[in-house]
């Protein structure tokens, strides 16, 4: 990977898609990107796939808290190829967020334990130098939160900030990242972007901030895009534009994208592949159209509806699953999806309990972590209980 510029400074870094805030969970304080969780730290370091762009192994994000250990993800892999769109969906609380700013190596808090291997063009980022990770973040990844505000700086114009993001990777003069910025403005939709420039982020609507942040996310042309919910505060116009814009910027220039969504409409229309999370692991994973049409874990089948379908409409959500996602400090024993399972009934199942169920290939590039996926169980998913979803 090309080494970014060396000129960088803290509010570029912001600029260019990290967070100024991180998220509200997120402690800035420190600059550590966490520590290893404890009885992880041994983990043999496989190198990635020569194809993939991203490869996350078995990453764990705990929080040491005042309540107790916060097992928010609890060994997520997956391979992102360039130019491939990754959707990850799941009900609130299931570590989709936690997982993506642990890509970006944001959670600095000392209170943070992390371990796994991500791999980013080849180079490892969980406990590289911070500076390196803060340089690979601005140049290389950028992510689009569900709050703008996090990432635009009250203090400053939001033409600065964009071209701030621009300069600090491109040796060019103030006008030339001007120029730069007012066309990112105008591609993301904002209207007189040469007289918007000068606004400040008070100034423009919630719609117009996201839009801005985007725009900021872009300048770069990140080779990985990792946005959060981003077009949840837009109208469906505006939505569509984004949509298009992310999907432009991916064929211009090949980015890896994950896309972190509670709807339908976007993943079915964006992601390439699809990942399920649950209480912090990776339920489901597999070809985005293999899992919307015939999804192998009860918690999937309970997200799509009983009858998933790929060509649903824009504005389908994912459906609320019966009975509440699992506490993060008291996970379930066995499967953490048994409690609300409505299959973990069947005979003599109490390997749903007491055995954590692991991802397993069911289909060709098609994973599921149930155990009534796999093996004896698969006879009794797919002759009696799927014939009647
Ligand atoms: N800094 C932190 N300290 C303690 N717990 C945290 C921290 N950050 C996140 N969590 C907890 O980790 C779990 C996963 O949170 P995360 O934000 O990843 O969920 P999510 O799937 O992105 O949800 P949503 O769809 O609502 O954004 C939650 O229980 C959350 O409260």
């Amino acid at each position: 990977m090309t080494e970014p510029s060396k000129t960088e400074s803290s509010k570029a870094d912001t600029a260019a898609g990290s967070s100024r805030t991180g998220s509200s969970r997120t402690d800035t304080a420190a600059e550590a990107t966490g520590v290893a969780v404890p009885g992880q730290e041994h983990q043999p370091h496989q190198p990635p796939p020569e194809d993939s762009f991203l490869s996350v192994r078995d990453l764990r994000i705990h929080f040491d808290t005042d309540d107790g250990l916060v097992k928010s993800v609890n060994g997520v892999s997956f391979d992102l190829r360039a130019g491939r769109t990754l959707g990850i969906v799941g009900e609130s609380g299931s570590g989709k967020s936690v997982t993506s700013l642990g890509i970006m190596g944001l959670h600095r808090s000392e209170r943070a334990r992390i371990s796994g291997q991500v791999w980013l063009g080849g180079e490892e980022l969980i406990g590289a130098d911070p500076d390196r990770v803060r340089r690979l973040r601005g140049r290389h990844m950028a992510m689009i939160f569900q709050d703008p505000l996090s990432a635009l700086h009250p203090y400053y114009t939001v033409g600065s900030q964009i071209s701030e993001a621009y300069r600090v990777h491109h040796d060019v003069d103030k006008k030339t990242a001007r120029k730069r910025s007012v066309e990112m403005l105008d591609r993301v939709g904002i209207p007189e972007p040469h007289q918007r420039f000068r606004d400040y982020p008070h100034q423009f609507s919630g719609g117009m901030r996201q839009r801005a942040m985007i725009a900021m996310a872009l300048i770069n042309n990140p080779e990985l895009l990792i946005a959060d919910e981003p077009t949840t505060a837009l109208d469906v116009t505006v939505q569509a534009q984004i949509l298009d814009l992310i999907r432009d910027i991916q064929k211009e220039f090949g980015s890896a994208v994950i896309i972190i969504t509670h709807d339908l409409g976007v993943v079915a229309e964006l992601a390439d592949d699809l990942l399920v999370m649950y209480g912090g692991r990776c339920v489901e994973r597999g070809p985005a159209e293999k899992v919307f049409s015939e999804p192998r874990h009860p918690y999937t089948w309970g997200l799509l509806g009983s009858m998933p379908r790929i060509d649903r409409d824009q504005t389908d959500r994912l459906v609320p699953v019966k009975g509440s996602p699992p506490s993060m400090i008291n996970v379930p024993s066995g499967c953490a999806f048994h409690p609300r399972c409505p299959y973990a009934d069947v005979p003599e199942d109490d390997v749903t309990r007491t055995v954590l169920p692991e991802l397993r290939q069911v289909d060709d590039g098609h994973y599921s972590a149930c155990h009534m996926a796999q093996g004896e169980r698969e006879r009794i998913w797919t002759e009696e209980i799927a014939p009647k979803l």
